[in-house]
C-alpha cells in the first residue's frame, strides 16, 4: 500500500481491511466522476488503492460517526431526564401521539435539533479534525508554523473553550435555540466544528443532520427509555479517530 492510504488510515489497519474487500467487491468506480469538492477524479490518474480510499472515506465517514453520536445522544438524555421529558413534549406536541414521525415533522422538532447540537459540541464524534498542512509559512499570533507541517485542530478542546462557551462542561441544548448562527454546522463559526470546515467539510451533512434527526425523534417518540435496573451510567470517552463511550450505552426500551 502506497504513503497515501497508510496517511489516511492510521491505526485503523483492521477496518481498512474490511472495507477494502466491501469495496472490491462492489467493484466500486470513481473514475471520471467528480469528488466532493468538485474535482474529477480522472484527472489525478485513480489508481486502485485511490479508489480504496475513496470508499473508506464514505463507508466509514458516514456509519461511525452516525452510530456514535446517536450513542452519545441517548446516553446524554438517560444521564438528562428533564431534557428527555422537553423532548418527548415537543414531539407530542409536533407529530401527535396516535402518529408516527414523517419526513415533514423534522423541520419543526427545534428542541431536539438543539439536543443534537449540545450532544456534537461535547461529543464530536471527530475530536481532532484530519490534518491540515499549509502550502507557505504562516505567522498566528506569536506562532510561527512552517510550510507543509501538519497541524491538527483540537476541535474537542475548542467545543468545551469557557471563552467561547458559558458553563462549556453542561449539557444545556438550550444555548442553541434560536441562535442559528451558534449551530451552523458548516464550518463557518470556529468554536463548533463537528462536521469540520473548509474545502474538506464533511460532505454528508444534509444526509447527518435528517438522519439523526429522524432516528431520534423515532426513538423517543415510539419508546420510553431506561438504564438497566441496578445500574449507572458511565460518560467516560475513549479516545480514537472516532470518540467513543468507554463503556458502550445499554438501555431498554418499552413501547409507548
Ligand atoms: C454524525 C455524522 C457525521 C459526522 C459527525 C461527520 C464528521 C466529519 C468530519 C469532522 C469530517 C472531516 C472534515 C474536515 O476535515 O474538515 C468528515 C469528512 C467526511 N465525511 Fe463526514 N460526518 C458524518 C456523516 C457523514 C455521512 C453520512 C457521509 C456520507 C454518506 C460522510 C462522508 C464524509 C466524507 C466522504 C468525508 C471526507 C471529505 C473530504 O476529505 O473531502 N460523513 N466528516
Amino acid at each position: 500500500m502506497g504513503n497515501y492510504v497508510q496517511e489516511r488510515s492510521w491505526s485503523m489497519g483492521v477496518e481498512i481491511a474490511k472495507v477494502i474487500e466491501v469495496g472490491v467487491a462492489l467493484g466500486v468506480d470513481f473514475n471520471g466522476k467528480e469528488d466532493s469538492i468538485g474535482i474529477t477524479i480522472a484527472q489525478k490518474e485513480v489508481e486502485d488503492e485511490n479508489r480504496l480510499v475513496e470508499t473508506n472515506d464514505l463507508l466509514l465517514g458516514g456509519t461511525h460517526s452516525a452510530s456514535t453520536t446517536m450513542e452519545w445522544i441517548m446516553a446524554e438524555l438517560l444521564q438528562h431526564p428533564e431534557t428527555m421529558e422537553k423532548a418527548c413534549k415537543e414531539l407530542e406536541e409536533v407529530v401527535g401521539k396516535d402518529n408516527i414521525v414523517e419526513e415533514f415533522h423534522i423541520s419543526k422538532l427545534h428542541y431536539l435539533d438543539a439536543i443534537i447540537k449540545e450532544t456534537f459540541r461535547l461529543h464530536p464524534a471527530t475530536s481532532l479534525l484530519v490534518p491540515r498542512s499549509p502550502c507557505t509559512t504562516q505567522n498566528i499570533s506569536e506562532y510561527t508554523i512552517p510550510k507543509g507541517s501538519r497541524v491538527f485542530l483540537n476541535v474537542w478542546a475548542m467545543q468545551r473553550d469557557p471563552e467561547a462557551w458559558e458553563n462549556p462542561l453542561e449539557f444545556q441544548p438550550e444555548r442553541f435555540l434560536g441562535d442559528a448562527e451558534k449551530g451552523d454546522y458548516h464550518g463557518n463559526n470556529y468554536s463548533f466544528l463537528p462536521f469540520g470546515s473548509g474545502r474538506r467539510v464533511c460532505p454528508g451533512i444534509p444526509l447527518a443532520e435528517k438522519m439523526i434527526l429522524y432516528v431520534l425523534s423515532t426513538l423517543l417518540h415510539s419508546f420510553e427509555w431506561n438504564l438497566p435496573q441496578g445500574t449507572t451510567l458511565d460518560l467516560s470517552e475513549k479516545f480514537g479517530l472516532v470518540t467513543k463511550m468507554q463503556e458502550p450505552l445499554i438501555a431498554i426500551p418499552i413501547a409507548k
